[in-house]
């Protein structure tokens, strides 16, 4: 630790230790560079103790009771009776250590990095002073670089009467010892869509509420259309084209008064106005950390809104690298990981002249939603791939079509994107059981460009899911 006052110089310092913060900072450490981690609150970030693991541990349960509930008419009897307090047991005591990151931090100083709990901001290029936990400041110098990894919050939009509400993030969600009778939740983004299903599946009543006109936006909207359908089918209402305009909190619940744009209609049909419930779960995006980093030390001119470039590398400046959710390439833990890998390939190199590790690509960035059915996506949707300008050619199948999807009941489609100049994929979409696995040889052909014609030689084993990709190449080739 620094004495007051004083600067201790290291090699590197690592600004937040989210996945890729921590994979970056472990790595130099176990190479035996001398590295500063430091860390505001939990050692692993979002990703371990509020959002990948303990959402997919609670997906998981809801799975588990929707598969024992499709056993009449399929097998027999099964008598499906949810008990929340397991699966939160479990995200408690096997995901999280009941929000400890002791063993997080551990592995990173048997590496021999040294470890700082507090807020770090940026005192010049590659100068950090943290506001410690306890108290105190350190000033910190890297010899070879700063590298900062902050994530992101939860956002909480600006809607009268939402602030000081006992409102849950996924933070709260992540960590409810019981599922409510009832809950609204704001956004139909990922986080929504996931959380929404995993407690509809252990008996809450479940009110989404997406400001736009239809579920996870930011994919193809054949998938929104699917799982909307589904969601209907479970019992969830889905309200689309709505925005809630004001909230109220007293010793009931949550009551919310709702406007939907004109001319829309609202769950199929129904109009709301307001909506009551137990609970009320704020989804509706994430805001930047950035501006506690204070860039601008370091000559880093910011908008206050969009992620500032990097290069190739994740350099923000010579020596100052930006990664994970922060630096906008896609909020995913595999982009955290990617980045920290890049980033250490880069120092390492510099440093023992090691092969350097390449620069980042961005044509094939994978994409799973977690419901059920799984959403798995890479590289561009058909409209993406428009807007960019691209001879657009798609092919696409019902799977429900396929062998495997009319045996297993499913409900899902594969679809591909193709830039016909080239006669590769740009983008695809694998919806249905397992999609997300589904996905892994769309995006292989995406990250390899294999041309489509090479893929449509390939022999697909029968009866899989992933051999609907044949049959959606084969609707591509017929247009
Ligand atoms: C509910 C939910 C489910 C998700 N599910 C998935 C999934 O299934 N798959 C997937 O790939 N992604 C998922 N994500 C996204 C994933 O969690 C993030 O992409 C991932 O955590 C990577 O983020 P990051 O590395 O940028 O940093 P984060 O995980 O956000 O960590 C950043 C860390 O930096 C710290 N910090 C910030 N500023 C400072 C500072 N100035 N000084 C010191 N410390 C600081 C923070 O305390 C934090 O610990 C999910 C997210 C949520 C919320
Ligand atoms: N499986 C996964 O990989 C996974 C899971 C969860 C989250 N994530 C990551 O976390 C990020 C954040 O997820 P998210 O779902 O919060 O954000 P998001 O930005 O993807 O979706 C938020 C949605 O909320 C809507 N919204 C915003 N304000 C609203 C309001 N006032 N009323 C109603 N709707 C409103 C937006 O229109 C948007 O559709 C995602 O982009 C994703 O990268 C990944």
């Amino acid at each position: 630790m620094t004495e007051p006052g004083t600067t201790e110089t290291v090699d590197v310092v690592v600004v937040g230790m989210g996945p890729g913060g921590e994979a970056v900072a472990g790595e130099l450490a176990a190479a035996g560079l001398s590295v500063v981690g430091v860390e505001s609150r939990l050692v692993g970030g979002e990703c371990p103790y509020f959002g990948c693991i303990p959402s997919k541990m609670m997906i998981r349960a809801g799975n588990a009771l929707a598969e024992a509930r499709r056993v009449p008419g399929l097998a027999g009897q099964a008598d499906v009776v949810p008990d929340f307090s397991l699966v939160a047991r479990r995200i408690r005591e096997e995901a999280t250590d009941n929000w400890d990151d002791a063993v997080a931090a551990k592995r990173f100083t048997d590496k021999g990095g040294v470890l700082v709990r507090g807020t770090g901001r940026l005192t010049g290029p590659r100068q950090v002073t943290v506001a410690r936990n306890d108290g105190g400041e350190a000033s910190y110098s890297a010899r070879l670089a700063v590298v900062l990894n902050p994530g992101t919050n939860p956002a909480v939009p600006d809607v009268p009467g939402l602030a000081g509400t006992p409102l849950w993030t996924n933070r709260e969600a992540l960590q409810a010892e019981a599922a409510p009778a009832s809950l609204i939740v704001m956004g139909g983004g990922p986080i929504g869509a996931e959380l929404a299903q995993a407690f509809a599946r252990f008996g809450t009543h479940v009110t989404v509420v997406a400001r736009g006109p239809r579920l996870v936006p930011r994919e193809e909207p054949e998938a929104s259309e699917l799982l909307a359908g589904v969601f209907r089918g479970e019992g969830i209402d889905v309200l689309t084209n709505t925005s809630i305009m004001s909230v109220a909190h007293s010793g009931d619940g949550f009551t919310v008064e709702l406007s939907s744009s004109p001319g829309t209609e609202a769950d199929g049909g129904k109009r709301v106005s307001r909506l009551t419930a137990e609970r009320l779960l704020v989804a509706a995006g994430r805001s930047s950390t950035l501006g506690t980093l204070a860039l601008d030390a370091a000559g880093i001119v910011w908008d206050g809104r969009n992620p500032p470039a990097v290069d190739g590398h994740l350099q923000l400046a010579d020596g100052l690298y930006l990664i994970g959710d922060a630096a906008g390439a896609g909020a995913f833990t595999h982009m955290s990981m990617y980045h920290a890998n890049i980033v250490a390939g880069r120092i390492l190199g510099q440093h023992f002249q090691r092969p350097d590790r390449g620069t980042t690509e961005s044509h094939a960035v994978p994409r799973v939603t977690f419901t059920d059915p799984e959403i798995g996506a890479v590289g561009l949707t058909e409209q993406q791939a428009r807007d960019a300008g691209l001879n657009v050619r798609t092919g696409s199948t019902n799977l429900a079509e396929s062998t495997r999807g009319w045996i297993h009941e499913a409900e899902g489609l594969i679809k591909v994107v193709e830039d016909a100049d080239s006669g590769t994929l740009v983008g695809a979409a694998a919806v249905g059981p397992k999609g997300g696995e589904v996905l892994s040889m769309l995006a292989l052909a995406v990250h390899a460009r294999v041309p489509v014609a090479t893929l449509a030689t390939m022999i697909y084993a029968y009866p899989t899911f992933h051999r609907a990709v044949e049959s959606a190449l084969a609707d591509l080739r017929r247009r």
